[in-house]
């Protein structure tokens, strides 16, 4: 195992194929054998789990991952990658491997996803958790991971390695110029953490950037306590959408044509703001709030 995180081995392996690291996959792989293990290890992961792993590469992560939980969904989009895991990872019977791409568009990820994680969760029986363990591609990380906390089934735990500076955006506190939308998303239901902060110099090929690991625990209390789950999505886009407008502004045009002018003063004085604060000053207890003032008025004025 531990020689199979070299670059010098990935890059015997890639030119015996014939291959090249590609970018437009995100094609960074991990080679410190002892990051491998500390994201494994900060999934705290049981028997009794189901494990989602969006980008096999080569199977290094997987067959950490194989060993800790009871059941493991890896999915790979490039043909190469998936045929080379594929002889790697046949010795775990309980490995499924899918070879496609995760995401069916930017709002949907690909339904056999979770067929597939819904499918190993029920023959694992009631104790089993799922969870995203994952050196994630980071041209889809964000949709990934917003997409997953949409689904009715989120995962218990996401544990993801991804560009610092999205760590940031989802870690953010407000006020700050990473705090927005996705901030928001994410700790209206979840806890964040950063693991680790990691270097260029971890991966094969090197990344321009530096990376993170992230540990996104749900919180299922706070999550139930949003009472829909699909308008506080919306409206905290529309929020954050014009981050330099005022709340009154940005409100008016999220909600054209639900609410008039009258009516999102009316909802806002509710919920206590003249209109004149920015979104990226309240914190996520007051955007909760200030959803669900939002969300009433909207059934309010739909039966009047
Ligand atoms: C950062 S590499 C991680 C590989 C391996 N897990 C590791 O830790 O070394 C990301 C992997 O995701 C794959 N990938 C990229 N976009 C994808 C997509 N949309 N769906 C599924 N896999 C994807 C890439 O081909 C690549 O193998």
């Amino acid at each position: 195992m531990a020689e199979r995180q070299t670059a010098t081995y990935l890059n015997e392996r890639f030119a015996a194929a014939g291959l090249r690291p590609l970018t437009r996959f995100g094609q960074n792989f991990l080679i410190d054998l002892n990051l491998l293990e500390l994201i494994a290890r900060s999934a705290e992961m049981r028997k009794t789990d189901v494990i989602l792993e969006v980008g096999t590469g080569m199977g290094s992560l997987t067959t950490f991952l194989a060993k800790a939980a009871g059941a493991i969904v890896t999915v790979e989009i490039d043909d190469n990658l998936a045929q080379l895991s594929q002889a790697e990872l046949e010795q775990f019977p309980h490995v499924k491997q899918l070879h496609v791409d995760a995401l069916k568009n930017k709002h949907t990820l690909a339904p056999e996803l979770m067929d597939s994680v819904r499918f190993a969760m029920e023959k694992l029986g009631e104790e089993s958790r799922f969870m995203l363990v994952a050196n994630l591609p980071y041209n889809i990380a964000t949709p990934l991971i917003s997409n997953l906390l949409v689904c009715d089934t989120p995962p218990d735990r996401m544990v993801v390695t991804i560009q610092k500076e999205l760590a940031d955006r989802i870690t953010a506190a407000p006020g700050s110029k990473d705090y927005g939308a996705l901030t928001v998303w994410v700790q209206a239901q979840c806890r964040p953490e950063i693991v680790r902060i990691m270097s260029p110099q971890v991966f094969w090929p090197r990344p321009k950037v530096d990376s993170a690991i992230l540990r996104i625990d749900l919180q299922p209390e706070r999550r139930a306590a949003l009472p829909d789950l699909k308008f506080f999505h919306e409206t905290v886009r529309a929020l954050f959408f014009h981050r330099r407008k005022y709340l009154r502004s940005v409100v008016c045009s999220g909600f054209k044509g639900r609410l008039d002018k009258a009516q999102v003063d009316a909802a806002l004085a509710a919920a206590g703001y003249t209109g004149g604060e920015r979104a990226e000053q309240l914190h996520v207890e007051q955007i909760i709030g200030l959803t669900e003032h939002l969300r009433q008025a909207v059934i309010s004025a739909s039966e009047s």
